[in-house]
């Protein structure tokens, strides 16, 4: 029996490992039962956060703090230029902070931390940058979820259980009507979008981040994008940055707001 990282536990079913030699558009994938439990709960905390461009003086964040807990869905605002996405890139661990950590603490029933704080590792966090199919890369659907897994010989067990992972994350994200085999450019705004997140999905990051995830998307792209994360949301943190924030008004547990200058002060969405 194997705990997931949502407190789940996931009773597999007896099955076979069955070889997957190849990789066709139609996959079978055997039964599993996911059966919640009673957990402690987790919370993603930033402290104190300050960033100078190396070989700067120049304070483009300043000690920032906030925190966001498990499954909730928190939003950055604030005006061009203030330094939304340069604490994205920290937090995603693209680049380090000056000073300051970042990391998941546990707390148990009585609200009290139950272990020492764990760093936020970059393996664990997701993030979708502003347009993400302009970083498509492959031809077809599979390659570029899949694009970056290790090339893979004989170990049956390791493949059955990436594509596990894979038939999770494109159902998750309403993708699994698209056959594995389609153009991924040749896909719609939304559907580009979707894509996107599943390729994120694959390894069930402690927090999902998205830049501007409505931004250069129709209206019913937006609608649909909006309700995919509404129903993420119930099974992962999501921390956004966006202007848009009527059509994410409904999603939002905690909003900040960023000043110019980088400091980060928790507000009301200015609706
Ligand atoms: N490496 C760097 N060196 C110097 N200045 C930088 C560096 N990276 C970003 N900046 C500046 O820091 C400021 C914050 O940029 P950032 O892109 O984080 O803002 P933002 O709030 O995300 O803006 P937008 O909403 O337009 O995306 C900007 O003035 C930018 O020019």
């Amino acid at each position: 029996m194997a705990t997931s990282p949502f407190g789940l536990r996931l009773l597999k079913s007896p099955i076979s490992a069955a070889p997957m030699s190849r990789v066709s558009s139609r996959l079978e994938f055997p039964r599993v039962q996911i059966l919640r439990v009673n957990c402690d709960y987790s919370c993603f905390e930033v402290r104190d956060v300050s960033y100078h461009p190396p070989g700067t003086q120049l304070s483009l964040l300043k000690s920032i703090s906030f925190s966001l807990p498990e499954k909730s869905f928190g939003i950055i605002f604030g005006q061009s230029g203030s330094g939304k996405t340069t604490l994205l890139q920290l937090l995603a661990g693209i680049t380090k902070p000056t000073s300051g950590s970042i990391y998941i603490q546990k707390y148990g029933k009585d609200g009290n931390p139950s272990q020492s704080p764990q760093p936020l590792v970059p393996e664990r966090v997701g993030i979708v940058f502003q347009f993400p199919e302009r970083y498509f890369v492959a031809d077809n659907v599979l390659d570029e979820v899949t694009f970056g897994w290790p090339r893979l010989k004989g170990d049956y067990q390791l493949k059955e259980h990436l594509a596990l992972r894979l038939q999770r994350a494109i159902n998750w994200v309403g993708l699994s009507g698209i056959s594995l085999d389609k153009d991924p450019h040749s896909l719609s705004g939304g559907y580009k979008r979707r894509l996107a997140l599943a390729i994120q999905l694959v390894n069930i990051p402690d927090l999902l981040i998205l830049d501007e995830p409505l931004a250069g998307l129709d209206w019913k792209a937006r609608a649909d994008v909006v309700k995919l994360l509404k129903h993420l949301k119930k099974e992962l943190t999501v921390l956004v940055v966006s202007h848009d924030l009527r059509e994410l008004a409904n999603l939002v547990d905690r909003s900040w707001r960023m000043e110019m200058g980088g400091s980060l002060k928790e507000e009301s969405l200015p609706l």
